[in-house]
Formats: C-alpha cells, sequence, structure tokens
C-alpha cells in the first residue's frame, strides 16, 4: 500500500467520528463488550495499543464486533506490523515514524497513521506521502495553538492530536482546519473497565461522538 492510499483511507477513518478511542486493555475477556459499548456510543474506530500481553487477543476479539473498525497502536518495530496484521487491525498507529517501520506497513499493506512531534518530522513523512499524520504528545508539545500555527505553512498535513486530549481541550483541536480528529483513552477509563460499567463507557462514547468539527 502506498503512502498515498494509506492517507486517503486513514483521512476516511478519521472522518468516521471526531475521537478514535486509545484503548489499553490487560484482559481480552473485557475486549468485546467494550468495543460494543463505544460502537453503540458512536465511536466506530478503536485504537488497540499493543503495550499488553493481551492486546493482540484483544484486536482478534474486537474485530469480531459489527460496526467497529480496529486497529494497533504503540506499533514500532516491523514485528509489531506483522503481529497486528495477523491479529486482523485494519490500521496502524505510531507514536514517531521510522523508515523501517514505515516500509513494513507499505509492504504489508497496513494504513498507517505515523506519529510526528515537530514541522521537520511532518514534512519528511509527507514528502514520502504520509498527508494525514497523528500529533504526538499533543498537549506536551504545545497543543492546539502549535497546529493552527503549523496549519498555515504546511496546509497539506491534516492531523489526529493524541496524548493529553480530553474533554476540556478537544474542541479546541477539532476547531482547526488541519485536524481531522482526535485520540484520546478518556472514553474508555481503566476503573470503568475494570469494574465493567460499559453503560459509563457507552455515555462518555456518545458525548465524544457529538463534538463539533
Ligand atoms: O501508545 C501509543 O501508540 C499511543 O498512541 C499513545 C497514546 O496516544 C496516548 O498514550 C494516549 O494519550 P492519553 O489520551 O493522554 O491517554
Amino acid at each position: 500500500m502506498t503512502p498515498q492510499e494509506a492517507s486517503r483511507k486513514n483521512e476516511d477513518l478519521c472522518r468516521r467520528a471526531p475521537v478514535i478511542p486509545v484503548l489499553v486493555l490487560k484482559d481480552a475477556a473485557t475486549a468485546r463488550p467494550l468495543a460494543e459499548a463505544l460502537v453503540k456510543g458512536g465511536l466506530p474506530a478503536l485504537e488497540v495499543t499493543l503495550r499488553t500481553d493481551a492486546a493482540l487477543d484483544v484486536i482478534r476479539e474486537m474485530s469480531q464486533v459489527e460496526g467497529g473498525i480496529v486497529g494497533a497502536g504503540t506499533l514500532l518495530t516491523p514485528k509489531d506490523v506483522e503481529a497486528a496484521k495477523e491479529a486482523g487491525a485494519l490500521f496502524g498507529v505510531s507514536p514517531g515514524a521510522t523508515d523501517r517501520l514505515l516500509d513494513a506497513c507499505e509492504e504489508m499493506d497496513l494504513p498507517l497513521l505515523p506519529g510526528t512531534a515537530t514541522p521537520s518530522e511532518a514534512m519528511r513523512l509527507y514528502e514520502r506521502g504520509y498527508t494525514v499524520q497523528k500529533f504526538f504528545p499533543a498537549e506536551s508539545n504545545g497543543g492546539a495553538p502549535v497546529l493552527k500555527a503549523w496549519a498555515a505553512p504546511l496546509p497539506q498535513i491534516r492531523f489526529c492530536p493524541t496524548g493529553g486530549v480530553s474533554p476540556a481541550n478537544a474542541a479546541d483541536y477539532l476547531a482547526l482546519p488541519n485536524v481531522l480528529c482526535v485520540g484520546g483513552s478518556w472514553v474508555a477509563p481503566a476503573n470503568a473497565i475494570e469494574s465493567g460499567n460499559w453503560a459509563h463507557i457507552e455515555q462518555l462514547a456518545r458525548e465524544a461522538a457529538t463534538l463539533a468539527r
């Protein structure tokens, strides 16, 4: 898959809902009810971070949920890409980008949303064909004002800011012309997952899904 195709696919993905939930799950048994609650609340694109031993099983389980589009986050190496693909991930997300990771995603047909934190990184990815990128970590890097400043010289690049995004600042990002959607873990808090409070998560998803763009 070319970077251009990957960017088109990720643009479609980012346009499905204003928020992509970033999920950290320790137990694959919670995967299905969690995905069902998020999809039902209006958030179909789900990023499962490869930060736990259960993550690949979580991707397998969530992929069975109707209406969900499940991807893998925290992709660092070609091995991660291979494992994510094998588990059924439909897209990939990474905190940054290396040539080896980009090569692997292009070779294995996994549309990657690559992470970027500076104009030079964004330009390098743009040069390769990636017009849709993740701005990470968004808040610590200066937040919405930084992306607003980038929009002037880099209008061709659109972003999914992630890292520190919350209900308090999501609207500031979503109001920018170069922001397609945001990523965030707030819609799936660990305590609600542990206690199986799916109604609460569905409600958080519903609120996130109605954020204006
Ligand atoms: O592991 C990855 O690849 C990531 O994507 C990191 C996540 O984007 C952030 O950890 C989410 O940040 P919070 O919403 O502030 O919890």
